[in-house]
């Protein structure tokens, strides 16, 4: 009876973990369940944003390993001079800068699991020394030589495809068949849209009602059908961005194509014919009669205008159009839109608009 019980609180954690009732998603729990029962190491595979590192927590959450340490680290964004004292740690005054002894992430995940993400991304000589460990179950610190057994299970990821990296030499085989014995597809969001709306929901859910949005069957299909490249990450990046700028609203087709594409003008815009630039002393202004095409949106009869947030709109809009114009560095864009500089990070970060690597 106990058992039962803990297997259906179980399942009901795991679902409000991994939302989504498509097959996809219903096979990636079950995998999950079956591959948290054992020790075996992981690789999971998936396109970025997919939810690759959220697979490898409720791995560890569903396991006997559960009440123990869960370390992520990315090993693309540690420089390749470091990562091996990151993983194993160092002994005091074993290279420049240790200061002081530190144990590395295979040591503090002892009993535990450590999630490698972005595998493929590890240098040649590092996959060497991370084989050993994991064939020897023991590492070294940098600067000492003796060898300390550590109990941590590997989980890893990565978005490359590992079999072309194996056959352009990039990649150890050997090191994939042992990080790899069990492979774990994550589906991108595109191959399981119908999930889609609870997604949207589970997003939305901490949300208060005056910001949540509403989706008419228009807008549903719209986005059932957009690609996302970003896959859930991106949803999640645009049902904020849809509660920022059209908090408590229903949104049509028209909102959600504009909503996914934000750096595109619309094509009222377009349709304005080009006007001399105006030179940079003069600030721009909205004449709203003359420019009333700039408005993404005419107010149905008798509906009030909001106009503090249609203002927002199309100023994130054109800050966004003038990014994209200035390839992302920002004194050029703020020069296109005749503001300080300061002004532009400043509305930036209002928006939550990111800054771009130039
Ligand atoms: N099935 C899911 N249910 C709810 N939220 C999810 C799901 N999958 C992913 N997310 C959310 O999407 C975002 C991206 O997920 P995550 O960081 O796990 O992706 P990833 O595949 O590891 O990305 P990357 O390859 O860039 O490291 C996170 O906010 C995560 O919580």
């Amino acid at each position: 009876m106990t058992v039962v019980g803990q297997f259906d609180s179980d399942q009901a954690a795991l679902e409000t973990l991994i939302i989504g009732a498509s097959p996809a998603a219903q096979h990636l729990r079950e995998m999950i369940r079956r591959v948290a029962r054992s020790n075996a190491s992981v690789m999971l595979c998936g396109p970025s944003g997919s939810g690759k590192e959220l697979v490898a927590r409720a791995i560890h959450d569903e396991g006997m390993r559960s009440g123990k340490a869960f370390t992520a680290i990315n090993c693309g964004a540690i420089p390749g001079d470091l990562i091996e004292s990151e993983l194993f740690g160092h002994e005091k005054g074993s290279f420049t800068g240790a200061h002081a002894r530190r144990i590395g992430h295979f040591e503090a995940s002892e009993g535990g699991t450590l999630f490698l993400d972005e595998i493929g991304d590890m240098r040649f000589d590092m996959q060497v020394k991370l084989l050993r460990v994991l064939e020897d179950r023991t590492i070294v610190r940098v600067g000492s030589s003796e060898p300390r057994a550590v109990d941590v299970r590997i989980i890893s990821a990565t978005h490359q495809n590992l079999d072309e990296a194996i056959g352009e030499g990039r990649f150890r085989e050997d090191l994939f068949f042992r990080l790899g014995v069990v492979v774990l597809q994550v589906p991108s969001l595109a191959s399981r849209a119908e999930d889609i709306p609870a997604l949207i929901r589970h997003f939305q859910r901490k949300m208060p009602a005056d910001v949540k949005c509403r989706y008419d069957n228009a807008a549903l299909a719209t986005l059932m059908h957009h690609g996302w490249p970003g896959n859930i990450r991106e949803l999640r990046n645009f049902v904020e961005r849809a509660s920022v700028l059209h908090g408590g609203e229903t949104l049509g087709a028209d909102d959600v194509a504009m909503l996914l594409n934000p750096t595109a003008a619309p094509a009222a815009w377009r349709a304005i014919p080009s006007s001399p630039a105006p030179s940079p002393d003069t600030a721009i202004e909205i004449d709203v009669p003359g420019n009333a095409a700039l408005f993404p949106k005419t107010p149905a009869p008798g509906r009030p205008i909001d106009l503090k947030r249609e203002i927002e709109t199309i100023e994130l809009e054109q800050i966004h159009v003038a990014l994209d114009m200035a390839d992302g560095i920002i004194s050029e864009a703020a020069r296109l839109l005749t503001l300080k500089r300061t002004t532009l990070i400043e509305k930036m970060r209002k928006y939550g608009v990111q800054q771009q690597a130039a």
